[in-house]
């Protein structure tokens, strides 16, 4: 029965005995984990603000970020958000402290040797955030520890590190507050084994060493968990239970004492390890004892279990409060991480428009600090630039839906003027009224100036500056709307350089681009300012003439154009003098009377500018009806002529040319003849008109040449080989780059033919134009050992010198001499004797009677050309001829003579 009692009693201790460890022990768990949370929130609130001073200096121009009264104004502007728990010290690159956000006087004193310098300096922490140990500070005398971050510039240099001491009485109060009776402590260990802070006994344990204690032999094999030790710092064993705070260096540790229950094990073992009749007397003696224990014990535990209900409580109330203040927290820490690391520009003012808050980034875009903007209007920072106006309306939006968005001119702290794409929002009290308002901002001062220049490219000349093609026909609509409106016509004028390729050609492309830009100028200035003037391109330029009142006005401006058009333009620089010469043809419409749509009157100017380069160029023309159906007869001729030239419907007629000293056939001049289907043969001057200004003349003179060239190779072969065929050469052909002189040469040389086989007759007016820009081409025909004749002598005005320059082979009596009678053969005898004086031979032209051949002949002309001799005939009559001619019963004489009666 005793043994039984004893049994009994030694079971049911030793199991109560277990079910309180178990209690106390899942009561220190939730303890821990309750005090764990509390450090966390409490350290990630100052790293949140660690952070936003990291970027904030980041963010600052390189000049401001080495400066310590930017870092102190920085700092000290964050001050008053600081309770006295923490504050925070920039430290430089060296660890000399520059400011402190308490304004306390630091600067210059070397943290160098601290851990959470040393670390950062040396980036092994890789920018986190780094928890120093505990010590006492430098200058404050205080028990801290220490948060810090490494501070680098955008660029990734090494700044300096801020570091945020926190006051550990601050914990120490915290954890004495939630002690529920003296057998429990609560200590915050830092995972290098110092004591940050303990309750209770605080004095003794902080900056007091564990790291060889059974805590971190537990830590070192968990994270979390409970063990059972004697206590070094108040000597009581306690059951233990440590959370190593996620992811810091930072052990949470809760014990609670179980001294008495521990001491009552002991007994009880030592009771059932004793005899029997020992145990029964200490039954006897201890039986009390041991059920006054009992009941104590029961009180204990009732105690126990109440404190561990309490804790539960007190658990998932913290655990509740924490998942809103988690929430809470979460978006307060992203809405500062927004504010502080932001790209855009935020300003907060107050209902009044007092700036309040500026984010780095607004700091960044305006050149101020927050220190420097708080308390001033917002309204300070705008440039002038936006009238009154456009306040009025941004106030009026904003006031009437709290809203506004649009672009506006600012002036940052340098000085400058930079735009901004602003979006305001108005915060309301509980009341309803404006609170707060916010602004966003963006500079998009580069971005304006580019789409300003895509709009500029798309819109105007990049040579000139003036308005292209596209944004002439936006002014001529325009234009067009305004004078429908003010009844008062406006004019279109087209102004079109006359031979403007040959300044290209000439003087080069540069010089033509020089001159363009001037011509420009000039026509700008011609011009009244409301009048457009616009290049579409190449040498073409318009005006539009708008609300004309004095339909004279038009006239003088054309004249105005031509005169400043045909001024010389001075292209050179003072070393590289260049002067070039040109005219400008103009067409003129008006609007509303020529046409009623912008693309008639667009036509119509150009027809009356094609009609002025017809009648001769540097001159201006009004359109008129007509012009449509010459232009229309224009259109269909250049149709025609390409079909022409593909159906073979071109020939070529020769004219004999007849040595007058003997009547023999010695050359011919090719005519070129177009056999039209309907109109039968047409004469050059029917058609070479528009196969120049349609660019055919250079085909057209291409086969002519070839024909030529074949066929003076058989007449060679008939007659004799000095046998010579004359060729027709428009100034067209001159002008043109691609003068193919040398294919033709080539071409020669496979006939097997002499360059002299071929004269190439030039005008005379096309000479005095070479004089100017083609001489180099001319000449190149004369290197060639091609002979050159001069056709229509006398009809204009070339001198004596440029027959010298050019060393004319040939000149041609132009036929108004030959048939002028007396007069005409005085200068006609007068041509011969400078000719021949110049070495030159003679050809007189259109001679048609006996007269005027004895009259030349007598004045020694050479040559002659005329229907008295033959009108232009086929190559196969030429052929048929001259084998008459060579054949040994018609002597040359004969035929001359044949001819001549
Ligand atoms: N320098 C320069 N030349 C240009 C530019 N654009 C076009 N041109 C040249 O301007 C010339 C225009 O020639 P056209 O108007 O056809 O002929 P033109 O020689 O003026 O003769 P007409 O108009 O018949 O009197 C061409 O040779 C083009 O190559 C430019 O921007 N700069």
């Amino acid at each position: 029965m005793a043994t039984l009692a004893i049994a009994v009693v030694v079971s049911q201790f030793h199991t109560s005995y277990i079910e309180r460890e178990l209690a106390v022990q899942t009561q220190t768990e939730h303890y821990v984990k309750a005090m764990e949370a509390h450090v966390l929130y409490s350290i990630q609130s100052v790293d949140l603000s660690l952070i936003g001073f990291a970027n904030a200096i980041k963010v600052l121009p390189a000049k401001q970020s080495h400066s310590p009264e930017t870092l102190s104004d920085l700092l000290s502007s964050r001050g008053s958000s600081f309770d006295s728990d923490y504050w925070i010290t920039f430290l430089d690159a060296k660890g000399y402290a520059i400011a402190s956000s308490t304004g306390a006087n630091i600067a210059g004193t070397s943290y160098a040797d601290r851990d959470y310098f040393k670390i950062h300096l040396d980036n092994s922490h890789k920018g986190k955030l780094f928890i120093g140990e505990p010590s006492i500070g430098k200058v404050s005398k205080k028990k801290l520890f220490f948060l810090s971050r490494r501070v680098e510039s955008a660029k990734g240099e090494f700044l300096g590190v801020v570091v945020a001491p926190l006051n550990v009485d601050r914990y120490v109060k915290v954890f004495e507050n939630s002690l529920f009776n003296s057998d429990i402590s609560i200590t915050l260990v830092h995972g290098a084994g110092k004591i940050i802070a303990r309750a209770p006994h605080f004095e003794q344990a902080f900056g007091r060493d564990i790291a060889v204690s059974a805590l971190f032999d537990n830590v070192h094999r968990a994270n979390s968990g409970t063990y059972k030790t004697l206590s070094r710092i108040d000597n009581v064993v306690r059951i233990f239970s440590y959370r190593v705070i996620q992811g810091l260096p930072l052990i949470m540790v809760v014990g609670s004492n179980d001294t008495e229950s521990a001491r009552l094990l002991l007994r009880n073992y030592q009771v059932a390890g004793g005899g029997l009749t020992i145990l029964l007397l200490l039954m006897m003696g201890a039986g009390h004892f041991s059920l006054r224990t009992y009941t104590k014990q029961e009180e204990r535990e009732l105690r126990y279990r109440t404190l561990y209900t309490a804790s539960r409580e007190m658990e998932q109330q913290l655990l509740a409060n924490e998942e809103v203040r988690k929430k809470n927290e979460e978006s307060l820490k992203l809405t500062a991480l927004l504010f502080q690391n932001s790209g855009e520009g935020m300003m907060v003012t107050d209902a009044e428009g007092n700036i309040l808050t500026v984010n780095p980034a607004f700091s960044l875009l305006s050149g101020y600090i927050e220190k420097e903007l708080i308390g001033h209007r917002a309204y300070e920072l705008t440039s002038g630039r936006n009238d009154k106006d456009f306040f009025d309306r941004m106030f009026e939006c904003v006031t009437n839906t709290g809203y506004w968005k649009g672009e506006l001119w600012q002036r940052n702290r340098d000085g400058e003027e930079y735009l901004v794409s602003m979006l305001v929002n108005t915060v309301y009290d509980e009341q309803g009224n404006p609170f707060r308002y916010v602004a966003l901002l963006s500079d998009i001062t580069k971005k304006k100036a580019s789409e300003e220049l895509i709009w500029r490219q798309a819109n105007f000349d990049a040579l000139t500056g003036l308005p292209n093609r596209r944004m002439f026909h936006e002014h001529l609509r325009q234009e067009m709307k305004k004078t429908d409106r003010s009844h008062l016509p406006m004019a279109l004028v087209f102004v079109d350089l006359d031979y403007f390729k040959e300044i290209n050609d000439t003087l080069g492309h540069d010089k033509g681009d020089l001159l363009l830009k001037e011509v420009a100028t000039r026509l700008s200035s011609s011009v009244r300012s409301t009048d457009t003037v616009a290049r579409l391109g190449g040498d073409e330029f318009t005006v539009i003439l708008s609300e004309l009142r004095n339909a004279g006005d038009v006239v003088r401006t054309a004249q105005e154009i031509l005169k400043k058009m045909s001024t010389p333009f001075q292209l050179g620089d003072a070393v590289d003098k260049q002067v070039a010469h040109i005219s400008s043809s103009i067409g003129i419409t008006l609007y509303p009377e020529d046409g009623k749509d912008a693309e008639t009157l667009i036509k119509n100017a150009d027809q009356a500018m094609y009609v002025a380069k017809q009648q001769g160029r540097n001159r201006f023309n009004y359109f008129a009806p007509f012009m449509q159906e010459a232009t229309r007869v224009r259109m269909n001729l250049v149709t025609e002529l390409r079909e022409a030239m593909l159906r073979d419907q071109l020939r070529i007629m020769y004219q004999p040319i007849i040595d007058l000293s003997n009547g023999a056939i010695v050359k011919a001049e090719a005519l070129v003849r177009w056999q039209h289907p309907t109109r039968g043969l047409l004469n050059p001057a029917e058609f070479i008109g528009v196969a120049e200004s349609s660019g055919m003349i250079f085909g057209i003179g291409d086969w002519v040449f070839r024909q030529a060239a074949r066929e003076v190779q058989k007449l060679q072969a008939l007659s004799s080989p000095t046998f010579q065929i004359s060729v027709n050469k428009s100034a067209w052909q001159f002008r043109d780059d691609g003068s193919n002189y040398q294919e033709w040469l080539n071409f020669l040389q496979e006939l097997q033919l002499s360059p002299n086989s071929i004269v190439i007759e030039v005008t005379e007016s096309l000479l005095l134009e070479t004089a100017n820009n083609n001489s180099d081409r001319v000449l190149a025909f004369q290197h060639a050992h091609m002979q050159l004749s001069l056709d229509d002598f006398g009809s204009g005005h070339c001198s004596v010198a440029f027959l010298k320059r050019f060393s004319i082979d040939y000149i041609k009596i132009d036929p108004a001499f030959v048939h002028q009678g007396t007069d005409g053969m005085l200068i006609c005898e007068a041509i011969i004797a400078m000719a021949h004086k110049l070495g030159i031979k003679v050809i007189a032209e259109g001679i048609e009677t006996q007269q005027q051949l004895t009259a030349l002949t007598a004045a020694g002309c050479d040559l002659g050309q005329g229907y008295l001799f033959s009108r232009p005939i086929s190559a196969e009559e030429l052929e048929k001829q001259l084998q008459k001619q060579c054949s040994p019963v018609n002597k040359v004489l004969d035929i001359h003579r044949t001819t001549c009666d």
